[in-house]
């Protein structure tokens, strides 16, 4: 199949937003994209996709005029750009809305067991788990389902979890304009359960403890407590 990028879809302005995709991160945290991630458009992404994907299930050997196998090229190309990889698009990302803190709420405010679902970026299946996070508000306080929403983002994006942390810390960190931010993430890695060492009973911990959450033992105690660690 030739090359979908040198095709007349291609259009001009894909490099200035691929750099422009994590450019609020450090570097070492960006996602590592193509200059030219944005030069196809979602259906241009899903119809080259589906091409590609319906070349595998052909090598795999199988009869692609059977009626349940026919569609399964545009339906996984249509799951990777929409729904698994749709945090690929800077276009998503979530406007984090700060209300003022009125109330003068000054103690941790933790968001538990926030379902993850990304995908491993070294055998593309999935990761299941939970994020919990949380911060200390200062002057203002933030809509809660925007801590989902942050994690969602992150999490829809080929990804190993010690990066998605991170990442998430760091978003929570700039849109909060505060260093006290606290990211556990716990999940299951479809790549360690389902093949390799075909491990069921193992999961994966992370954990990224930002401004006072590193210095002060008995906050990230209590962090951990609430959220029945
Ligand atoms: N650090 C880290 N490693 C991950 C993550 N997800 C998957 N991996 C690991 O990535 C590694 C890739 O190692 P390779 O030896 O190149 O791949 P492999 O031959 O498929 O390895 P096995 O899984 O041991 O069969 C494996 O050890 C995976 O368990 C993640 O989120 N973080
Ligand atoms: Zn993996």
């Amino acid at each position: 199949m030739d090359n979908p990028l040198s095709a007349a879809t291609a259009v001009a302005g894909g490099a200035a937003a691929a750099t422009a995709v994590d450019a609020q991160l450090p570097a070492d945290l960006r996602t590592p994209l193509r200059p030219d991630a944005f030069a196809l458009d979602e259906e241009a992404k899903i119809e080259a996709i589906a091409g590609h994907f319906r070349e595998i299930m052909q090598v795999l050997g199988l009869d692609l005029t059977d009626d349940s196998l026919n569609g399964t090229p545009r339906r996984v190309a249509k799951m990777y750009v929409q729904e698994w990889f749709r945090g690929l698009n800077p276009e998503y990302r979530p406007d984090v809305r700060l209300f003022e803190n009125r109330y003068q709420y000054q103690q941790m405010l933790v968001e538990r067991d926030i379902t993850l679902f990304s995908c491993c970026e070294h055998h593309f299946v999935p990761i299941i788990g939970k994020a919990h996070v949380a911060y200390l508000p200062g002057e203002h306080v933030v809509g809660l389902s925007k801590l989902n929403r942050v994690v969602q983002y992150f999490a829809r994006r080929p990804q190993v979890q010690e990066r998605l942390t991170r990442q998430i810390a760091e978003e929570l960190k700039n849109a909060l304009h505060t260093d006290n931010v606290a990211v556990l993430i716990e999940a299951d890695h479809l790549c360690v359960m389902s093949r390799g060492v075909n491990d069921t009973s193992s999961s994966t911990l992370t954990a990224e403890y930002g401004g006072v959450f590193g210095q002060d033992a008995a906050l990230r105690q209590e962090f951990l407590r609430l959220i029945g660690k």
